[in-house]
Parts: structure tokens; C-alpha cells; sequence
């Protein structure tokens, strides 16, 4: 049945404000935070059904509409691995490219790089992983091999000057290996910033971390990393990545990923569950006075629509509570 959603009272926007806490008990947090939306890609390369793309394409727009900064639209991966995303370039010569807004594809390999700059890609992310062997199960290779195919991914954008940004999957956990030693996260990611991507996201692929954990790799990670050029990307399974986020703003980073309507998983990831709720993210940074530029009311819209496409309930906390108002 559809939602039907009646604007956001303007007591519940109060609220979010008058909730404003002292950044002085919380450690410094920063001013803006920018918001990378996933939900297009994370979210829907996990569903067990396949959207068909004018509806994928409508809720990028919708996203776009809703303010976030980046989209990130799709993947050039392999269609026979993950089936989801074979579509990209459809999806992303149909999308409207808003000025100021980037929309980012996954490029596994220098196959998916060219595909995707000739579809007009303007930004590329590559990614790897903290573990051995969720490098084998998720693009089936060595950790070594993957940075060779990330080395030329690179080269390949640097020669044509399209920003690349790096993601490093497990850094609190893994589906295949379990605990994954804080010094291997800083490890990769060293790579991945010093091979030349400009921002590297540090991925709870399967949402085991709690905020001491974080503390715990973004203490080694900021010894190998600027902390201007660190995402974090949590995935909500144990219910703590509202809480990993905040910790990760308390030590200086302000880049968060996160999905519309909570979608996402990793489909070489078992036990993967949606991502932060990118509603419950631009609630509590507008409680903390931290800008973002997102309208949360267009942004619950776009959860809506998606979870009406997916015949599923939304995950977001804020939806939900929005909705009994
Ligand atoms: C990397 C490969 C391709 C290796 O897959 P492979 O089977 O080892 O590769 P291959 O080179 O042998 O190629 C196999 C077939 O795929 C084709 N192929 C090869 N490359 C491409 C390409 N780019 N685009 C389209 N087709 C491609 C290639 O042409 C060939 O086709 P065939 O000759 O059999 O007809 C595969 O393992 C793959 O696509 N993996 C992607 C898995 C994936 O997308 N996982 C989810 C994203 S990561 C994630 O979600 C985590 C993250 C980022 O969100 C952060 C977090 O939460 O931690």
C-alpha cells in the first residue's frame, strides 16, 4: 500500500534544532558534513529483485532533488556476478546530472573504467578490502591482485583526470576472516590514498563494529591517512552505525556514506544488512547543528518511493516515526 506522507511538521524540524547540543561535550564536530548516498548502488545490488531502470533512474533524480551533494549511481561490475547493476549505462546516461551534484559509479577493473567514462562518468570509486578472502569471494582475486587492478584503474583516471575514490571493505569485521587487526585497515588504506585516490571510505561491511572498534581504526587509519581525505561507511546489522558515525565525526572525519530507506548489503558479504538510513544520518546532524544541505522532507519522499518499488518496509527510524505523526 503507499505511503502517504503529509509534509514534516514543522515541530518535528524544531525538534532536530532545539536538540542542538554544545560541540564542546562532544569533542569537535564538524560544521557540514557531506553525505554520499549509496542507496542506487549499495542498496539496490543487494535486492533479490531487479529494479527496472526508469525506476532507479527516478530515484536518483528524486535524491537529487532532496539535495544530497553525492549520488552514487551504479557499478560497471561484472552482470554475472552481480545481475543488479546491469544496467549501468543505461542508468547513468538516463539520470539528470544535477550541477553540483557527482554521481560516482564502482569500477572493478579496467573493463568497468572504460565502459563507464563512455557512458560519461565523471568520478570513479575502486574498492578493496581488509581481508584476503573477502577480496577472493567478492572480486575473485589476491589482495595483491587487487591493488594491481586498482593501480591501473588509477593510472587510467589520472591520464584522463577523473577523481578516483577508494573504498576498503571488512575494516571492522569479516563475513570469511572474523577480526580484522586495526593495523591491516590503516595498511590498505595507506595504499589505496597513496596509489592516488582522493578519498578513501572505510566500510563496516557487515555492520559488526561498535563505536570502540571505530575508535580503535580510525586511530591507526588517521596515522597513515589525513582524516580530510577518510569516509566511513557503516552498515547497521548489530544497530550501531548511527553510534560508529558519530564516533567517527567526534575524530575529525566528515565524509559519511549512507542509503535511503537503510537499503544495502554486500552480495559476497553473508550477513550484510542495510546501510545507515541516510534519514536518521540527516536527522541527527541537523540536531547537532552540523549543515548538510539535504531536505529531509524530499529525501523521505525518495525512501518512500523506493520502498514502494520494493514492496518493503523502509528502515529508517525517522521514516517511520515521521509516518505516526
Ligand atoms: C571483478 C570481476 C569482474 C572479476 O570476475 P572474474 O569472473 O574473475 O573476471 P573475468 O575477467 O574472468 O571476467 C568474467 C566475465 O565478466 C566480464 N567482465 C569482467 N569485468 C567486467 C566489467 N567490469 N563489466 C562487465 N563485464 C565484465 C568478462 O568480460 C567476462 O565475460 P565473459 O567472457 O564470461 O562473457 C567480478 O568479480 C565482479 O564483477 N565483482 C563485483 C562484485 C561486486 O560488485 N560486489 C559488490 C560491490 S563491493 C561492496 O558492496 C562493498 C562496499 C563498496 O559497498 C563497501 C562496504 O560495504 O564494505
Amino acid at each position: 500500500m503507499a505511503t502517504v506522507r503529509k509534509a514534516l511538521p514543522r515541530r518535528l524540524v524544531g525538534l532536530a534544532s532545539l536538540r542542538a547540543v554544545s560541540t564542546s561535550a562532544m569533542g569537535t564536530l564538524p560544521k557540514r558534513v557531506k553525505i554520499v548516498e549509496v542507496g542506487p548502488r549499495d542498496g539496490l545490488q543487494n535486492e533479490k529483485n531487479i529494479v527496472p531502470t526508469p525506476l532507479k533512474i527516478k530515484l536518483i533524480d528524486m535524491l537529487s532533488e532532496a539535495g544530497l551533494p553525492v549520488v552514487e549511481a551504479t557499478s560497471f561490475v561484472s552482470p554475472k556476478w552481480v545481475p543488479q547493476m546491469a544496467d549501468h549505462t543505461e542508468v547513468l546516461k538516463g539520470i539528470q546530472k544535477f550541477p553540483g551534484i557527482n554521481y560516482p559509479v564502482l569500477t572493478p577493473n579496467l573493463k568497468g573504467f572504460e565502459a563507464a567514462v563512455a557512458a560519461g562518468a565523471k568520478e570513479v570509486s575502486v574498492f578493496g578490502a581488509a581481508s584476503e578472502l573477502f577480496t577472493r569471494k567478492n572480486i575473485n582475486c589476491s589482495l595483491d591482485e587487487s591493488f594491481q587492478r586498482m593501480d591501473v584503474v588509477l593510472k587510467a583516471a589520472q591520464a584522463t583526470n577523473i577523481p578516483v575514490r577508494g573504498y576498503v571493505s571488512c575494516v571492522l569485521g569479516c563475513p570469511y576472516e572474523g577480526k580484522i587487526p586495526p593495523a591491516k585497515v590503516a595498511e590498505v588504506a595507506k595504499k589505496l590514498y597513496s596509489m592516488g585516490c582522493y578519498e578513501v571510505s572505510l566500510g563496516d561491511t557487515i555492520g559488526v563494529g561498535t563505536p570502540g572498534s571505530m575508535r580503535d581504526v580510525l586511530s591507526a587509519v588517521m596515522h597513515e591517512v589525513p582524516v580530510s581525505a577518510l569516509a566511513v561507511h557503516c552498515h547497521d546489522t548489530y544497530g550501531q552505525a548511527l553510534a560508529n558515525t558519530l564516533m567517527a565525526l567526534q575524530m575529525g572525519v566528515n565524509v559519511v556514506d549512507s542509503s535511503v530507506a537503510g537499503l544495502g548489503g554486500c552480495p559476497y558479504a553473508q550477513g550484510a544488512s542495510g546501510n545507515l538510513a541516510t534519514e536518521d544520518l540527516v536527522y541527527m546532524l541537523t540536531g547537532l547543528g552540523i549543515h548538510t544541505g539535504v531536505n529531509l522532507q524530499k529525501l523521505l519522499e525518495a525512501g518512500d518511493f523506493i520502498c514502494q518499488v520494493l514492496n518493503r518496509k523502509t528502515s529508517s527510524k525517522v521514516a517511520q516515526a515521521s509516518c505516526k505523526l
